[in-house]
Parts: structure tokens; sequence; C-alpha cells
């Protein structure tokens, strides 16, 4: 997959080298399960006329742009995991686009004439409620008539499950009210955060250990959580014991059932499975962040 950052600031924009291209659009945090039906259907599309399988997505969240104040946005996903899913699903051009205040004044029109006839879409994929242009103007059935016979358009239905859209907002609903039970219904997976580890203790004479993780992600709230962690291509099984959050980060407390070997600074990826209990089962006290780690 070829990526693509796209700064509007930047005056020359490699539109020129483009390929035409069937090309799904939005933004797709979580890349959950009404996304993969998105990005399946760009894909079938692009066989089917030969062309290149685009996808564009934008960076930072508008909100972030639009609601300067607001902090800590809750991503499911961080860009570069959302790179690697994207190149997980076959998309062959990966176009992220600078989501600032310039690009965020551009009328439908133009963002059509410039963003996408500009980038040689053929064919322009997306879900019934995406929205583009500035104060998110243009919709799926202006489209068509912007693209001014520059290329097809295809609006995917409303998908639900269980009587609900399935969003990137009910997701992060259900993280945080700590029904991450629920969450691969329509997320097609366990909610994943990354962190880092820091420190590791044994307990019970080696059989099980204390990790403490430093982490930037989006986090269920507090309480005793069933957990699995990858730590160095190993899953262990554990349990989250304790949810300290700061103002731009977290630190968590997880019960592993054995005691990895040397692992503290490692990446470690955490998979939500459930809340197994309301309040925390000891406090401990959260140890000294240095700040080298944070
Ligand atoms: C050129 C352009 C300008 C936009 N301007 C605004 C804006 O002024 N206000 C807003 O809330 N969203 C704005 N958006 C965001 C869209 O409404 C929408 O959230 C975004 O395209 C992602 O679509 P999705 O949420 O359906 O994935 C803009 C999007 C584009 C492409
Ligand atoms: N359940 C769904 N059914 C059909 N299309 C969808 C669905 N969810 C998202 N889409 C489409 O997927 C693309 C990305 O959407 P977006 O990132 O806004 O997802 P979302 O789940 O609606 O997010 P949010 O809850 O933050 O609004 C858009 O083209 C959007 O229309």
């Amino acid at each position: 997959m070829q990526t693509q950052f796209l700064d509007n600031s930047i005056q020359e924009l490699p539109f020129l080298e483009a390929e035409d291209c069937a090309m799904a659009l939005g933004f797709f945090d979580g890349i959950h399960l009404g996304h993969q039906h998105i990005i399946r259907k760009a894909k079938e599309i692009a066989r089917e006329k030969g062309l290149q399988f685009a996808l564009m997505t934008f960076t930072p969240h508008p909100t972030e742009v639009i609601t300067p104040d607001s902090t800590n946005f809750p991503y499911l996903t961080t860009l570069s995991e959302k790179v690697k899913k994207m190149a997980s699903l076959g998309v062959e051009q990966l176009y992220i686009v600078k989501f600032n205040t310039d690009f965020c004044h551009l009328s439908p029109q133009e963002f059509v004439k410039q963003y996408l006839v500009g980038l040689r879409c053929k064919h322009v994929i997306a879900g019934f409620d995406f929205t583009y242009g500035y104060k998110g103007a243009g919709n799926m059935s202006q489209l068509t008539e912007y693209a001014q016979g520059e290329f097809e358009v295809t609006t995917v239905a409303k998908i639900e499950r269980n009587h609900r859209k399935i969003s990137s907002t009910l997701i992060r609903e259900l993280v945080k009210s700590g029904r991450v039970d629920l969450v691969p219904e329509y997320l097609g997976q366990f909610y994943e955060i990354n962190g880092q580890v820091l420190s590791i203790s044994s307990q019970n004479g080696d059989t099980d250990s204390i990790i403490h993780v430093i982490t930037s992600c989006f986090l269920p709230r507090p309480g005793v959580y069933t957990i699995a962690a990858d730590i160095n291509g190993v899953t262990y099984e554990g349990t989250c014991i304790e949810i300290h959050t700061f103002e731009s980060h977290s630190m968590l407390v997880l019960q592993l059932d054995s005691k990895p070997p040397c692992i503290e600074s490692s990446p470690i990826v955490i998979k939500w499975t459930c809340l197994r209990q309301e309040k925390p089962l000891l406090s401990t006290k959260p140890i000294e962040l240095s700040s080298a780690v944070i």
C-alpha cells in the first residue's frame, strides 16, 4: 500500500501522479463492521472496473479542529494502527488529508473538484451519512451532480446491528461505560489499545506478575477487567486491576497469570474482554513516572 499525506498548505500536491481509482471516503475510526463493508465494496468496484483501490481519510478528527477546546479526542484507533488495518484490507493507495482550518473552509464543490476529480477518482464509495465541505454541507445525494460526469457514486445504505447503526460513537460509548464485552458485535473484535510496559514484579512466588503500563489511548471507565496482553509476540491472560487517568496519559496495573521475561519498556497491546467488577480490587500506589516515558 502506498500512503500519501496531503497537506493543503503545500501548493504542489502530487495529483498528477495519481492513477484512475475507485475511492472510499470517510474518517473510519476503529474500522468497525460498517466501515469494513464500505471498504470491501470499494475493493470490489475497483476490481470490476480495473481501477486502483484508494481510500481517503483525515487527520486529526474534524472535532479537534472545529472545537479547539476539546481535549483528548477518544480515538478508537491511532493513525498508525489505522494505516496498518487499511493495508490489511487491501487498500492500494491511502490518502491521509490533513484536516486544518483551510481545508475545513473548502466548499463541497471545491473539495470534489480539487480532491476527488484532482486525484482521478472514477468511482467514489461512501456511506449514506458521509458529509464534506464547509460545515459538512455536502451530502451523498449531491455528489453525482458535483462530479459533473467525472466519476460514478455508490452510496452504501445504513448497516445496523441490534436495530442500531454500527458507529464509532456507539463503540466509544460501550467502551466508556465498561461494556467492552459488547464491542465485538460492532467492531468485529475486542477493543484493543497500545501501551508501554513500565515495570514488572513477581507475585505468588513467580506464578503470576503485576505489571504497570503507560498509555495515551482511550480507556474503559475504571473497574476490574478481564484482559489479554500481547507482549513481544506472546499472549498473556490476566486482569486489569487498576486504571489511573492523568491529563495526557493513563497508567494501568495488570495482573498476569504468568511472569513474562524481561519486558520493561516493551510495547504492549491490551485486549479488553469483559468488566468483572465495578470497583478496583486493591489500591496500589501509582508508581512515579519519569518524564522520559511520558
Ligand atoms: C472539505 C471538507 C470540509 C469540511 N468542513 C467541515 C466543517 O466546516 N465542519 C464540520 O463539522 N465538518 C467538516 N467536515 C467534516 C465532514 O463533515 C465529515 O465529518 C468528514 O468528511 C468525515 O466524514 P465521516 O465522518 O462521515 O467519515 C469537512 C470535510 C471535508 C472533506
Ligand atoms: N453503519 C454504517 N452504515 C453505512 N455506512 C457507514 C456506517 N458507519 C459509517 N459509515 C460510512 O463509513 C464512512 C466513515 O464514517 P465515519 O468515520 O463517520 O463512521 P461513523 O461510525 O459514522 O463515525 P461517528 O460515529 O464518529 O460519526 C463514511 O462514508 C460513513 O458514511
